[in-house]
């Protein structure tokens, strides 16, 4: 296994990633809240946009996974092997892209895309996928560590309100190469448990940072009671 990916095992990575129009959408807060995750002991951080990961990786150590979310498309996490070039150009460790069996705006196949990120960056490849069979074959299409990241974000997959820890453990289980849990999971419980089920390591987000979001949950609970009381 890849070095950087064996020092994931059984640690927690923390994507840190803001959406297009939120007031955190900004490399240098995100640098910030990059730094400051590394303090409560992140193992590695996942960011998006080219702009950030430089950033990122000018001010910290620790394994960065890359990505580039762009386009209107279905397939939007590093579309294209021109985005995932441009991310491995940043310095990002591990390139993160759409693992799915979708295709890609470029008319590349995953195989093809994954090759050419392999020789022409040496980067590792971190497949989001959002099945078991998308895990399989984006393992045999040779990515060096496959992702649940998008797992309930295709019309197809399963939709939960938590994360698809049965997913990770069939993954786990099956596939020649480590499996990263993402996605939904939202408490140090849902990490922890992750692990359990297998994962080599656990990416959590919005948990941790999107302030909205946590914001939201709390709002609701408040409100929620101020109904029953
Ligand atoms: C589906 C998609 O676009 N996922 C993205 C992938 O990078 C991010 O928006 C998520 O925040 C990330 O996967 C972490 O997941 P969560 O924020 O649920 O802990």
């Amino acid at each position: 296994m890849n070095p950087l990916l064996a020092a994931l095992r059984g640690r927690l990575v923390v994507s840190c990633q803001a959406y297009p129009g939120e007031p955190m959408r900004d490399p240098e807060t995100m640098r910030r809240v990059a730094q400051a995750v590394a303090i409560g002991g992140a193992a590695g951080i996942r960011a998006q946009g080219l702009e950030d990961l430089r950033l990122i990786r000018a001010a910290l150590d620790l394994p960065l996974i890359g990505l580039w979310k762009d386009g209107d498309g279905d397939v939007f996490i590093t579309p294209t092997l021109e985005h995932a070039l441009a991310v491995a150009g940043t310095g990002a460790d591990v390139v993160a892209l759409d693992g799915t069996g979708r295709p890609r705006p470029d008319r590349r196949t995953l195989a093809e895309t994954v090759r050419a990120v392999h020789e022409r960056t040496g980067r590792p490849v971190m497949a989001d996928v959002s099945t078991y069979e998308e895990g399989v074959a984006a393992a045999e299409a040779g990515a060096d560590v496959v992702g649940t990241t998008l797992a309930g974000y295709t019309p197809y997959s399963r939709v939960g309100p938590g994360p698809d820890l049965d997913l990770v453990a069939r993954l786990s289980a099956d596939l020649p190469v480590p499996v990263i849990a993402e996605g939904r999971i939202h408490s140090p419980e849902q990490a922890a448990e992750a692990l359990r089920r297998g994962a080599h390591a656990v990416v959590v987000g919005t948990a941790i940072t999107h302030p909205a979001t946590i914001t939201r949950w709390f709002t609701e609970a408040v409100a929620q009671d101020a109904r029953s009381g």
